[in-house]
């Protein structure tokens, strides 16, 4: 039995035929601690979105092995002003196995008293969420993510506005995760923690640039080229930058996949 959490082949995603993702291949392993990096507007909530279900490809695949996922958008996608506590929003770590209207059990309070505990707001139950620090608030939000009991996680951006004891805290849930055998994708913008916290490495530039071991893929060179891809995209393209006319024939992506024969990669495209 394979070891793959996920496989992308030849996947591409965006909005309105316009590709944001291009041609992206490989494979993720369980248990394993992915940071997916790039330069803003790069496409890294889009491929977030890709793998959660959200957006549909518009050529390729995105194959899952999970048997649970867990998906926690940037805190920008989130409102804070609804009225609800602590506890709400925390609780709905449990839908999946209770469904919103489900009755919560003793055991079910013990263990969202134990992951209160895991991310430091013990007393924090009755507040309402908009009293809570933008730290407070990422806290309160892996609480949940922890009680989905997920395989497959997703983090977009889960350290904005955070300070660094929050991080570290946080970084350490993460790990932890990771030992449990989930496997876990994260969005970060921040090279030195990547290097510091998480072993692979995506880097993407509107196509994958380079994926594996985090040494091997945040070089000089491969940054340099994840520069250079993203300053020569054009965002209204709806075709392939690989493929504009003058090179080769054009194709609009909805005809199945084909491949884009873009730069080769520098490090083997599987985690
Ligand atoms: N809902 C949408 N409709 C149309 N275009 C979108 C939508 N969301 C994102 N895009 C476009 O897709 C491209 C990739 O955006 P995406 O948000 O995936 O980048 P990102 O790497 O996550 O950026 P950031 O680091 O700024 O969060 C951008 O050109 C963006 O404008």
């Amino acid at each position: 039995m394979t070891d793959i959490c996920l496989e992308f082949k030849n996947l591409t995603l965006g909005y309105r035929g316009h590709a944001a993702v291009h041609h992206l291949s490989g494979t993720a392993e369980r248990g394993v601690l992915t940071a997916i990096v790039g330069a803003n507007g790069s496409g890294k909530s889009t491929l977030m979105k890709g793998i959660a279900g959200i957006l549909k490809p518009i050529s390729g695949t995105c194959s899952t092995g999970y048997r649970r996922l867990a998906y926690l958008p940037q805190q920008s996608e989130l409102d804070r002003s609804f009225p609800a506590r602590v506890i709400d929003l925390v609780s709905l770590g449990f839908w999946q196995d209770r469904g919103l209207l489900g009755r919560i059990t003793g055991k079910d309070r013990a263990k969202l008293a134990a992951c209160l505990d895991a991310v430091g707001l013990t007393g924090f139950e009755k507040r309402p969420l908009d009293s809570l620090s933008g730290g407070q608030m990422q806290r309160a939000l892996f609480a949940r993510t922890m009680l989905q009991d997920a395989d497959l996680i997703l983090l977009d951006e889960p350290f904005n506005a955070v300070d660094g004891r929050t991080i570290q805290d946080l970084v350490r849930l993460i790990q932890e995760w990771a030992a449990q055998r989930r496997t876990v994708l994260c969005v970060l913008h921040d090279h030195a923690l990547v290097r510091a916290h998480f072993p692979r490495t995506l880097l993407i530039a509107r196509k994958l640039v380079a994926w594996g071991p985090t040494s091997e893929v945040l070089t000089p060179e491969n940054l340099s080229r994840a520069r250079n891809f993203q300053e020569a995209w054009d965002d209204r393209a709806g075709w392939c930058e690989d493929e504009r006319p003058g090179s080769s024939p054009v194709h609009e992506h909805d005809g199945g996949p084909k491949q884009g024969g873009g730069p080769k990669q520098r490090v083997a495209a599987h985690v």
